[in-house]
């Protein structure tokens, strides 16, 4: 296996109105290149810090000390870090003032994708959602709009859109929260990134539209062999679609192992009492996975 990112002793602080809260604290983990890997752990718990100081996005407010360092993340097979990443991890930018925050934007960039929550919030809702996924083609691929939306249609059609040669043209409150979720979706795999973070993407949708979504995350990183950091606080949901678990509670990442072992012998009482609180509820799909 080849490790794409490895993250050591990464500890993140925001500050706020004098005081300080520590996000993440002493962080060690190597994500491999093309696994799907969850995130879990309660509100609170960091999950969203990890995946913004992945993307060297984090906020001013906040304090990065240790490093992420990146191997296979270029398409180019080049070890320079790509253009959303601090250059020389964290570590080399310790005290300097870090880039805005994404705002609950789509990064959509070349070398990482990010689909978040709220669709809404990401997608802008003056503008039709082929010139939005368009744009990012043509800003990270530098192709014209004629190749650009042409791009745009096929992702219409690979996430499953109805119509795409209308729906192109829509506006997002034309469409479902699915739908746009869809959208969202489209764009941040526009640019063809080989690491894709889903950062609570599913969490704001019923559970039938979450199931079809998650499905689709599944398809799309399978087709185009991408990484996949997939960020939730749901262990079922994590359980259908990771590898790889890692809990993470109080910024602090307390267990970590293959979905079969978290979810049939977790080691630590916290990850048992996350299983346990979905006994009853939908524990077929949680039980019965071998790995
Ligand atoms: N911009 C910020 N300024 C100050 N504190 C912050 C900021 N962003 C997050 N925090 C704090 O850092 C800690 C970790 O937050 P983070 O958003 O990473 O957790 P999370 O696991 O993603 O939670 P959720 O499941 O609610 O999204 C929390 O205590 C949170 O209040
Ligand atoms: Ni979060």
């Amino acid at each position: 296996m080849t490790v794409m990112a490895s993250i050591r002793d990464l500890t993140v602080t925001y500050r706020r109105d004098g005081s300080e809260v520590a996000a993440l604290k002493n962080i060690t983990l190597n994500v491999q290149a093309g696994e799907r890997l969850a995130i879990i752990g309660e509100s609170g718990s960091g999950k969203s810090t990890l995946a913004l100081a992945m993307a060297g996005v984090l906020p001013q407010s906040a304090r990065a000390e240790g490093s992420i360092e990146w191997f296979s993340l270029s398409s180019l097979g080049a070890k320079t870090p790509p253009s959303v990443l601090p250059e020389g991890g964290l570590a080399g930018r310790r005290g300097q003032k870090s880039a805005s925050v994404p705002n609950h934007t789509l990064l959509g960039g070349r070398d990482i994708g990010f689909v978040f929550q709220d669709p809404s919030a990401s997608l802008d809702p003056v503008m039709t959602v082929g010139k939005q996924i368009a744009e990012v083609v043509r800003t990270h691929l530098g192709l014209g709009w004629p190749a650009s939306y042409a791009r745009a249609e096929t992702l219409l059609e690979r996430v499953h859109l109805p119509d795409p040669d209308s729906t192109i043209h829509a506006f997002p409150h034309q469409l479902s929260g699915g739908q746009k979720q869809r959208v969202a979706i489209a764009a941040a795999i526009a640019a063809g990134p080989k690491l894709l973070i889903a950062d609570e993407a599913t969490s704001a949708l019923d559970t039938i539209v979450q199931a079809e979504i998650v499905a689709l995350i599944r398809r799309l990183v399978a087709e185009d062999g991408m990484t996949l950091l997939f960020i939730s606080h749901d262990i079922a949901l994590a359980a259908e679609l990771a590898e790889r678990i890692a809990v993470f509670r109080h910024g602090e990442l307390i267990e970590i192992g293959g979905t079969g072992q978290i979810v049939n012998a977790p080691t630590q009482a916290y990850t048992r009492a996350l299983l346990d609180a979905h006994i009853g509820l939908d524990a077929e799909p949680l039980l019965n996975r071998s790995g």
